[in-house]
This record gives structure tokens, sequence and C-alpha cells, in this order.
């Protein structure tokens, strides 16, 4: 039904609709969108940032859908949300300092007062953690009894984040927005000492609880006081729904929602939407739950403001390749950030200690191998530094939050179409522009199949590939950095290699052996003299038969080496990572699978009953 309106409301979402319907759809280079008003207004509209000049820029009178206007007629100022509590308000406005809103917010927002359940998909980047705390807030301040607020002893809103860094974030958010309602926040993640989190939720108020599945299963089934506590909850949120579920956390999620009060309002959060998350909402949210998507159906996934690349070379020109990439890219942009992800801790080890010796850049790296004290330290560092460089592991890939990345490169293919997204979304976030490179082998170039729906075109820095490898400073300085390279660390990077992709067969159109003759290109270019030797038990293990062995032993370089080990113990992909062990044989399916599901349905709010057979169709 159409929202009554103000008349100059609707005049300038007219003007807006306008401005989105004749921009172009494919995005110009960063360098031309200062002479583009029009088409910067669109960019920012589509990252899900309103921009009042924009709205008014426009000039196109054309005549628009009734559909249009509606969506582009929600408030877009935080002011218009006339029953936010005042101490929202002030938070909102003093604390944070801003006056509008993203859509994602205003979709969401514009509900208030609700206490009803919702799943909420949105782009990433587009501020959905203002977009859960505040109606949580909201909840908990018409809810619970003054008397229990006042005293502090009950914990009236938890969030379940999947990664340690995105919850120290999201706390980080909640203490901001909740310092005007003097509430506390608690946030309960593994890495760090039990007792003193038990020891805060003894002496200090209690009221928002932010935590990783883990720690707070554990305090759920050790801790008596803490089950106590979480009665008032009134509010769950499950932020990055998605990857929750990719992690193996369903059991953990299950229990955690079985310790809290039946009478609570559920909030799903994420970027993407797979079968699994269907699944569980259907369990953990009332039958009249909202669904809001942000998200155009005829739109990529991904925001428009990124300009995305791919390139396929081999293992031998990829790191001169990645070199000249950030090279360029920091040319023109010496103040943006680079994160760089390998699909392998291992690998992300072996690149950043590589670029260490490459680059006068100050460099970052974080996986799960460093303990909990050195993640955060990184983390912390890189998010306060400027123009730095970060080799990562998809311990990075979601929700966090770093300022100012202008570049994020993929090496390698990602766990999943998913993965790419929410890696990518660490740049162009909150409007601002950025660019994506994906780097993948012939090999994996299989991959690029289900990724078609996706604005990827070719790299431009790869159609010089050939002068690249002649750049004689270039490569005898990569030469250098992989002779300083520890043997070990680069054995068990192959070894990493071998377990993460014979787990992606589903995605890699290849024969098998194919994958073994590519871990040994991979690590001769990464330093080693000769690949590591792999026993016949090992290589059984990972399900090489013996025929593509010796197919793959006759064309290998140098044969292998006696006396290396078989230290596989099942690939190193960080815990975070998605649809690893069982699930990883059903990539491509699933996928296919969600993408129907984004195709068939249509943007913007909808009562669950019109569509809840179609977000829980079976297919
Ligand atoms: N209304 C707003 N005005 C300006 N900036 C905002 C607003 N809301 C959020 N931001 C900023 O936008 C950035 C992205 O927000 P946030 O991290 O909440 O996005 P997200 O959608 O949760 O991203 P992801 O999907 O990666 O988790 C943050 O730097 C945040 O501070």
């Amino acid at each position: 039904m159409l929202r009554m309106l103000r008349p100059a409301m609707r005049l300038a979402s007219v003007q807006a609709a306008a401005a989105a319907r004749i921009a172009p759809r494919t995005v110009p280079a960063a360098s031309s969108l200062k002479a583009l008003p029009a088409f910067t207004s669109y960019l920012q509209r589509s990252a899900g940032f309103h921009s009042h000049s924009s709205a008014f820029q426009a000039v196109n009178q054309e005549v628009v859908s009734e559909e249009e206007i509606v969506e582009d007629t929600l408030p877009t100022r935080f002011d218009e949300i006339a029953s936010l509590h005042l101490n929202t308000a002030k938070a909102i406005k003093n604390v944070f300092k801003y006056e509008t809103m993203s859509k994602v917010q205003s979709e969401v927002l514009s509900l208030l007062p609700t206490d009803s359940d919702m799943f909420v998909k949105a782009k990433t980047g587009t501020g959905k953690t203002l977009a859960f705390l505040i109606p949580a807030l909201e909840t908990v301040m018409a809810k619970t009894d003054p008397k229990v607020l006042r005293n502090g002893d009950m914990a009236t809103v938890m969030i379940v984040s999947p990664t340690r860094e995105l919850a120290q974030q999201i706390a980080e958010e909640a203490r901001k927005l909740a310092s005007t309602h003097r509430f506390n926040v608690h946030c309960l993640v593994g890495g760090e000492s039990k007792g003193q989190q038990i020891r805060q939720l003894n002496n200090k108020r209690v009221d928002i609880i932010v935590g990783t599945p883990g720690r707070l299963n554990d305090m759920i089934e050790s801790v008596g006081e803490f089950r106590r506590q979480l009665e008032g909850v009134k509010t769950l949120i499950l932020d990055e729904a998605d990857q929750l579920l990719d992690m193996g956390f369903k059991d953990s999620i299950e229990s955690i929602v079985d310790s809290l009060p039946k009478d609570r309002q559920t909030l799903f959060f994420s970027a993407t939407v797979s079968k699994q998350i269907k699944s569980i909402a259907r369990t953990s949210l009332k039958p009249d739950f909202t669904f809001i998507d942000t998200v155009d159906p005829n739109e990529a996934n991904t925001n428009l403001q990124v300009n995305q690349s791919y390139c396929i070379t081999p293992y031998e020109q990829q790191l001169p390749l990645l070199a000249r990439i950030i090279e360029e890219h920091k040319a023109q942009n010496p103040n943006g950030k680079v994160m760089v992800f390998l699909p392998t801790t291992r690998g992300t080890q072996l690149y950043a200690s590589l670029f260490e010796e490459l680059t006068s850049y100050r460099l970052f790296s974080l996986h799960s191998k460093k303990s909990q004290e050195q993640r955060t330290r990184t983390s912390d560092r890189f998010r306060k530094s400027r123009g730095s460089i970060m080799f990562t592991s998809d311990v990075s890939a979601r929700g966090v939050d770093y300022p100012d990345v202008s570049l994020v490169i993929q090496v390698g293919i990602p766990s999943s179409k998913e993965q790419y997204i929410h890696r990518v979304g660490r740049t162009g976030r909150a409007g601002k522009t950025g660019e994506g490179v994906l780097m993948i082998t012939p090999m994996e170039k299989g991959f690029l199949n289900v990724m078609n729906d996706l604005p990827l075109t070719q790299n431009e820095t790869a159609k010089n590939i050939d002068e690249i490898m002649q750049d004689e400073h270039l490569t005898s300085r990569l030469e250098a950095a992989k002779q300083a390279q520890d043997p070990e660390m680069i054995r068990d990077a192959f070894t990493a290699y071998l377990g993460y992709y014979t787990g992606r067969t589903d995605v890699l159109t290849c024969p098998k052996n194919d994958i073994l003759e590519s871990a040994k290109e991979y690590i001769v270019n990464l330093g080693a003299d000769e690949p590591p030797h792999l026993s016949d038990m090992f290589l059984t293990k990972l399900g090489f038969n013996s025929r593509s062995r010796s197919s793959s032993s006759s064309r290998s370089r140098g044969g292998f080496s006696s006396g290396g080990r078989d230290n596989y113990k099942g690939g190193d992909r960080d815990r975070s990572s998605s649809r690893y062990g069982g699930q990883r044989g059903g990539y491509a399916r699933s996928n296919s699978r969600s993408n129907s599901f984004d195709r068939n349905d249509r943007t913007g709010r909808r009562d669950s009953r019109d569509f809840t057979d179609k977000f829980f169709s079976k297919d």
C-alpha cells in the first residue's frame, strides 16, 4: 500500500528515481566520476547510501511507477524516524554524527516501532550494523521493565557474530549507540580469558552481549548466572547469518536460541542468502516475520561502485602481476589500503613473508594461526594505518569494516561465490569507490562459470603481462624475495594448497591430476627448488589414483625430492572459511539455487506471508 507522502519528498524521490533510470549500468573508471554528478548520485544510491543533494541534482523528469515512488519515498534522514527514543537519536546525532540513513537503515527503521522478527538482506558495507542495533535498542526500551533496566543485571540484547574480529567491531558500535542510554556491552569471544569475562559479567552492568557461537555456548553451558542473565533477552540478532552456518555453527546457534526466552524478537542480517540459512530461519523466526531485501534482483549482489576484474595467468606470471597491480594502484591511491586474500593460512603466511622482502609499504598479515591478542592488535593497527597492505585469510572476509580499503585482491578462487562477494565488500564501503581483482590460474577458470552474473571484466594491467615479465628490476627483486623464504613454510603452503584444491573439484572443471601439477607449479614459483616428496599413502588420501600420479610425476619438473615430509592434516582453511569439510562438494549446486532465489524475488520489503513459499521453496 502506498504510504502518505509529503509533496516535497515525493518530488525528490521522483527525481532520484529518474536519476537512477537514466544512469548507465556499467561502472566508469573512478577518475571520471567527478565529471558526472548524476552518475555519482546513482552510484551512491546503488551503494545504499542516500544522498540528499544527489536527489535534487537530477533534473530529468520522468513518469515513475508507483512502486518506484514507494521505494524512493522511504525516509532518508534519521530525524524523520519520529518514534526513535531520545537517547538513541542523541547518540546518532552526537556520537556517530550521522544525518542520513543508508537504504537498509531506512527500510528497517521506517518500520519502527516494531518488535516483529526480520530477515534482512543488504549489500556489504551498507550500514547493516546500525540497522540492527537501533531496532534492538528500541525493542528493549519498549518492552523491558524499567526496574530491570535500572538494575542492569539482565541481558536484554544478544548478538551472535561468526568471527571474533566482527564481534569486537559490533561491540564498539554498540558501545557508541548505547552510551547515551548508559547501557553496558560485553564482548564474549574465544581466545580471551573466560574468567575475566565472567568477572565482568558479575561486576558490571549487563545489557548487551555480543559474542561468537563457541564462547557463548561455553558460557551458557558452564555459567549458571549467565543463563539467568539471558532470561532478560528481548532481541536476538544473528549477524552474517549465512556465514554462521557456513562455518558449521548450526548446532551452537540452535542451543543458543534454546537458552533464550521464546517471547523475543529475532533479527537475521546477511549480505547473502543461502539455502541453509533459509532452513534455520524457518525454525528460528516467527512465521509472520518481515523480509527486507534491499538488493535489486536485476543488479549484482556486489556494490556497483566497485570496479571488478579478473585475470587468468599461470603461477609463473602471477606473483609479478600481483606486485605490479599493487604498485600501479598505490601510485594512484597512496593513502588507500590494499587487502590481499589467500585461500589458506599457510599461503597467507608465505605471501606476506615474500612481500615483506619486496615492498617498503607497511605490511600486515592476519590469519587464524595468530593468537587472539595478535589478531586484535593487527586488526586495530591496520584500521588506523594509511596506505598499508594486508595479506589475510578469510578471517577478514566478512563484516569487518576497515576504512579506506581501495583495492581488494583475491589470489586463487575463494571458497564460494558468496565468499567472493563478502571479500570484495571490504572495499567500496559507505558509498565510496573501490576496486576488486580476482587472480586465478588456468586450472581455476571453471570458477568463473558461477560468477557470470557479476560485473567482472578482464584486468587491464594483466594485458601487459609480457612487458611485466621483462621487467628485470621487478623479477630480480622477486627472485631475491623467494630465496629468502623458509623452506619449511614453503612446504607447508604446498600441502595446504593440495588440501584446499582437492576439496574444490566441484568447481574446478579440470582433471584432478591437474591439481597436483598446479601445486608443483605454485610452489616452484614461490621459491621451492623442487616440489616436496609426497608418499603414495598421502596421495591416495587426497584421492589421486595411481594413473594420475604416474602421469603427473612423469611430467613433474625435476621429480620429487626424497626426504620431504607429509604434513597434511586436512588443509588449513581458517575456521571462517565457508563450505569446508562435508559441505564442500555442494558448492556449485547450492550456489545456483541461491541465485535462482535472488533472481525470482523482488526488491523491497514484503510481508513474509506473501513470499514464504518462495523463500522456503524446496529446490
Ligand atoms: N548512516 C550512515 N552514514 C554514514 N556512514 C555510515 C552510516 N551507517 C553506517 N555507516 C558507515 O558505513 C560503514 C559500513 O557499515 P557497516 O559495517 O555497518 O556495514 P555492513 O553492511 O554491516 O557491512 P558488511 O556486510 O561488510 O558487514 C561503516 O564505516 C559505518 O560506520
